[in-house]
């Protein structure tokens, strides 16, 4: 990529993941950004949004001169649009890729086609939200992340490098891992906590049929626990008919670990369910903190914040009114130690005290 030429990007599905990729790119110098969605009224979303600097219901037309195309449509479309594309005369050298969330079949599927003088690297943003389409779609949503590419063994270097380069304006900080064990632990570590979450949810709803006490009390556990089953179901279909293979024996897993649980409860054995909540707790304590440390957040302070509307919109115009920026804001959910945590993050140190300064003048509770 060289900087006095035009970097042409086209989005295919612009929801929340096209939308949040179009967002880091759009208005880079060289780059503009082309969305293809399918019905016109996807398509007056996305212009609503201003996301993309132009929108086309044609794919043809998104594709023809692009450097990079994104597929960032449903697991179960992927298919179509690649062999699709491998129909037409892309611009040479073209790289293509993908953000779905599984990444073997798409992969296989690449390696069948001819693609020309394009080549195809599969990619999956580890990161993402239980809410879906443009409108939820953010700048910031892969900042700090892992971007995982699962290049095939013939794609050369530079491609995979300059696929790199792009994306780094995501700020996310990009990883090469094998697209079989890529979906082996994805599976476990995502796809799996999400049919948990499902099942899950929907048990307490057949008793709130009989009982409606069930909703009302359901608590912050809950409520933590069950957040991802709020996901776009179609997403979903896709991704879990698509990884079946490895949820199968994962699900088994579960299985035997709920069973184990049902034993411990059976022989009335204490120490045992100590044991297996010491285990859990030892290592979910050591996971790593997504957003702290990798690229940008390094100057962040953690806020306690009480529960009342509006209470994010003060804390920000507080701090814009002493011109103080603010480089990321984020709700933190699942420290169920400090209820209502709010992660501000800022560019340098010196903001990061003022702020502190400020907050704390208001009557915040701010740690480091
Ligand atoms: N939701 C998440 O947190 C994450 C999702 N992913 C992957 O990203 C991809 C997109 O997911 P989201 O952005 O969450 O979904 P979304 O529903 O927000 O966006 C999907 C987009 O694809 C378009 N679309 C749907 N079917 C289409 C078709 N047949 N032809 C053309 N466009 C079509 C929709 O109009 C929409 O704009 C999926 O493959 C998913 O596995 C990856 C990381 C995180
Ligand atoms: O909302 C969450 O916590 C997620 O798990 C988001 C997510 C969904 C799908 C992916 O492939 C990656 C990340």
């Amino acid at each position: 990529m060289t900087t006095n030429t035009i970097t042409k990007v086209a989005i295919f599905g612009v929801g929340l993941i096209g939308g949040s990729l179009a967002l880091c790119l759009k208005g880079k110098p060289g780059i503009t950004v082309t969305g293809y969605a399918h019905t016109q009224d996807y398509a007056d979303q996305v212009i609503a949004r201003e996301v993309v600097d132009q929108v086309t219901l044609s794919p043809e037309e998104a594709a023809w001169d692009a450097d990079f195309i994104f597929l960032c449509v449903p697991v179960g479309s992927l298919e179509h649009y690649i062999t699709l594309l491998s129909g037409l005369q892309l611009k040479p050298g073209c790289i293509i890729s993908d953000v779905g969330s599984t990444k073997a079949s798409i992969t296989d599927c690449a390696e069948r086609l001819v693609l020309k003088d394009a080549c195809f690297i599969g990619g999956h943003p580890m990161a993402g939200s239980e809410r879906s389409g443009v409108k939820a779609a953010s700048s910031l949503l892969f900042e700090n992340a892992y971007y995982v590419l699962t290049p095939a063994e013939n794609v050369p270097a530079d491609k995979v490098d300059s696929l790199s380069v792009l994306l780094s304006h995501t700020r996310a900080h990009i990883v090469t891992v094998e697209p079989q064990l890529h979906d082996q632990i994805v599976g476990a570590i995502s796809h799996l906590p999400h049919i948990i979450a499902v099942a899950l949810v929907n048990q307490i709803c057949s008793y709130n049929e009989d009982n409606p006490l069930y909703q009302t009390l359901a608590a912050g556990g809950f409520r933590d626990i069950t957040r991802i089953a709020s996901s776009d179901p179609v997403v979903w279909r896709d991704i879990l008919l698509n990884n079946r293979k490895v949820m199968m024996p994962l699900l088994r897993d579960w299985n035997d670990g709920i069973l184990q649980f049902m034993a411990m409860l059976e022989s009335q054995d204490g120490s045992a369910i100590e044991d297996a909540f010491r285990r859990a707790g030892d290592f979910r304590n050591e996971l790593p903190e997504r957003r702290k440390g990798v690229i940008v957040s390094r100057y962040d302070l953690y806020l306690e914040v009480p529960d009342h509307p509006g209470i994010i919109g003060r804390i920000t115009t507080d701090l814009g009114q002493k011109s103080i920026n603010l480089s990321n804001i984020q709700i933190i959910e699942s420290r169920e130690d400090v209820p209502g945590v709010l992660r501000l993050s800022f560019q340098n140190e010196r903001e990061q005290e003022r702020a502190k300064d400020l907050l704390q003048s208001h009557g915040y509770t701010v740690y480091h």
